[in-house]
């Protein structure tokens, strides 16, 4: 398997810890797309969503992701908004696997209730923001996915070994 992997799903579903562990896993280098946008912009995510407003972050995001997912042997994690254009959408779906990794409102509230990091989430009602984005996002992540993952219940690791499997049969 020398096809580079791209993972996608809502905030919280593991995109991030199971991209870097897969990595591991793979041998392949591993990228977060956030991570990048932050360490080029010199800034955090809520910054730059204060002083360029989501649409700003979406520029950056483009750009990251037409970058990264041209590269071979990669496991990239990108944030839950990266399948909201048809760019990047073109680009994961026609460059990699990818894999979505879902996983329940109520899962998504208990692991992002600490983080502070994510701007869309910091308002009087995370949880109905994040059921009007799974409606909206979950259409378009399945229009990408090769695999689909559910991560519910079901820790890191376990999702690594059924993952591994998953790619070996691709
Ligand atoms: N399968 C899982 N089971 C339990 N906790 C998880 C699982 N996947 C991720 N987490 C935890 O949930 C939080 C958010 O995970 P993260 O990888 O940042 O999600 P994402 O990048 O998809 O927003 C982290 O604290 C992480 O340790
Ligand atoms: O869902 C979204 O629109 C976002 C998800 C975040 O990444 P994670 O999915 O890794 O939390 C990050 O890209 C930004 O806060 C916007
Ligand atoms: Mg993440």
């Amino acid at each position: 398997m020398t096809q580079s992997v791209f993972l996608i799903g809502p905030m919280g579903a593991g995109k991030s810890t199971i991209g870097r562990l897969l990595s591991q896993e793979l041998k392949f280098e591993f990228y977060d797309s956030d991570k990048v946008i932050e360490d080029r912009c010199g800034a955090d995510i809520p910054w730059i969503f204060d002083k360029e407003g989501e649409a700003g972050f979406r520029e950056r995001e483009e750009s990251v992701i037409d970058e990264l997912t041209q590269q071979k042997g990669i496991v990239l994690s990108t944030g839950g908004g990266a399948v909201l254009r048809a760019e990047n959408r073109q680009h994961l779906a026609s460059r990699g696997t990818v894999i979505y990794l879902c996983t329940s409102v109520e899962q998504q509230l208990a692991r992002t209730a600490r983080d502070r990091n994510r701007p869309l989430l910091q308002t009087a009602n995370p949880e109905a923001v994040l059921r009007k984005l799974f409606e909206e996002r979950d259409p378009l992540y399945r229009s990408v996915a090769d695999i689909i993952i559910e991560t519910d219940q079901r820790n890191p690791r376990w999702v690594i070994q059924d993952l591994k499997k998953r790619l070996e049969g691709e």
